[in-house]
């Protein structure tokens, strides 16, 4: 058996957590040891993911506990709403399963901010674990407790900051996943580079082709290195109050472009990616980067296989989705600037100058 990467997740009160990675976890039963005790336990997955690995978790967990339901919603970016959490807590209810019920998120980020809303709330609060079963998920979304729904104004509105017990990422899930996913998953893992790790930008520089042709070891890295940088960060500040704003690169004009096209037709990695070429171009408006480094970002970006043009939104459009980001201050949009390669802050930034950059990007 191959023992796991661990990356422990610094935080106070006892809540700290270990993310472990790597192949053929899901099957093992020393993943599953250590986890809190319960007379139930209940895996939140969807419609596409179950058939693929619902039952080998069931199998696993059955050991654990003495209950172990399986919830499937519905796939996608869409479903990430009230009504559809709602079957989550109908189920709970339903079944009078209890305060220590563990649940158990088996899926992308879609299920992972889902099933850690339900776990934050139901009850006021009943533990979970993070089993991430697509790039995005094991390099991101799994990783730091922030958990929500959308809101048709808005992305990611309705929400807690609730942490995980443990995160299990098996890489092998990543066999399964379609290249589009792949791709979007890419998207989070270059954006680490540009806010914190000048040289972990220049090894997916140079290992792109690599990763895109699923190297298991290249993945493997990719996504050590990723939850690494973003343990630091949340270990730092769990609920953004400062310094975990610049895991929010790209997503200020990327969260626009979800909520504008109504969820789902851009995933969310792909309006990351396009994000993050228009705010490093902000950056360089500002005078924080040249503009060799804007067309390093979007040529990666390209490699990659990922958009670096917006839709068109309309400019107006775009700006109004932007002064609900969660940045925003008093209707001034902050962005998340580029300000040294490995180095980010967050700034505000005039309307006009947002303007100019999305209408020079053809966004309206
Ligand atoms: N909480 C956070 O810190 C955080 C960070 C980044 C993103 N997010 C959120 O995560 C979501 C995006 O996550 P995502 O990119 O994982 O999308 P997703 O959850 O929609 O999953 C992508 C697709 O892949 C399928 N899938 C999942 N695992 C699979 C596998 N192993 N094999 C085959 N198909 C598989 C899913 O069914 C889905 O169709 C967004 O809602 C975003 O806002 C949250
Ligand atoms: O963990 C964080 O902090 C992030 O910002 C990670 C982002 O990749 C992620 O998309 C997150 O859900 C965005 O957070 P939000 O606060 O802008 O909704
Ligand atoms: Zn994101």
């Amino acid at each position: 058996m191959q023992l796991p990467d661990v990356v422990r997740i610094p935080l106070p009160e006892g809540r700290d957590y270990e993310i472990r990675i790597g192949a053929g976890l899901l099957g093992q039963s020393a993943s599953w040891a250590g986890l809190p005790r319960a007379s139930a336990a209940v895996i939140v997955t969807n419609e596409t993911v179950a058939p693929l690995y619902a039952e080998r978790l069931r199998e696993q967990l059955a050991a654990v506990y003495a209950r172990v339901d399986v919830v499937a919603l519905p796939d996608g970016e869409s479903f990430k709403d009230w009504p559809t959490l709602n079957r989550v807590f109908d189920h709970l209810l339903q079944e009078a399963l209890d305060r220590k019920t563990v649940l158990f998120a088996l899926g992308g980020g879609v299920i992972g901010d889902m099933t850690g809303f339900a776990a934050a709330t139901y009850m006021r609060g009943v533990p979970f674990v993070q089993v991430p079963t697509t790039l995005l998920a094991q390099v991101d979304s799994s990783v730091g407790g922030k958990t929500a729904i959308n809101h048709p104004l808005g992305k990611n509105m309705l929400g807690a900051f609730y942490q995980p017990v443990r995160v299990l990422a098996d890489l092998d899930t990543l066999d399964t996943l379609p290249d589009r996913e792949l791709r979007a998953g890419l998207a989070e893992i270059i954006k680490y580079g540009p806010i914190a790790d000048a040289a972990f930008l220049d090894w997916i520089e140079d290992n792109l082709a690599g990763l895109l042709s699923r190297d298991k070891a290249l993945l493997a890295y990719a996504v050590r290195r990723s939850c690494e940088i973003k343990a630091d960060v949340v270990g730092q500040d769990e609920r953004e109050q400062g310094l975990r704003a610049i895991l929010n690169f790209g997503h200020t004009i990327g969260h626009a472009i979800e909520a504008g096209l109504g969820y789902g037709e851009w995933l969310h990695g792909e309006a990351v990616a396009c994000g993050m070429v228009l705010a490093a171009d902000l950056s360089c408006r500002l005078g924080f980067v040249p503009q060799a480094f804007v067309e390093r970002l979007r040529s990666l970006i390209q490699r990659a296989g990922l958009p670096v043009q917006p839709p068109q939104l309309g400019v107006e459009r775009c700006l109004q989705l932007m002064r609900v980001d969660k940045k925003a201050e008093a209707g001034d949009i902050r962005f998340v600037v580029i300000e040294g390669v490995g180095c980010a802050g967050l700034r505000p930034v005039p309307d006009d100058l947002i303007a100019a950059v999305l209408r020079d990007h053809g966004a309206g």
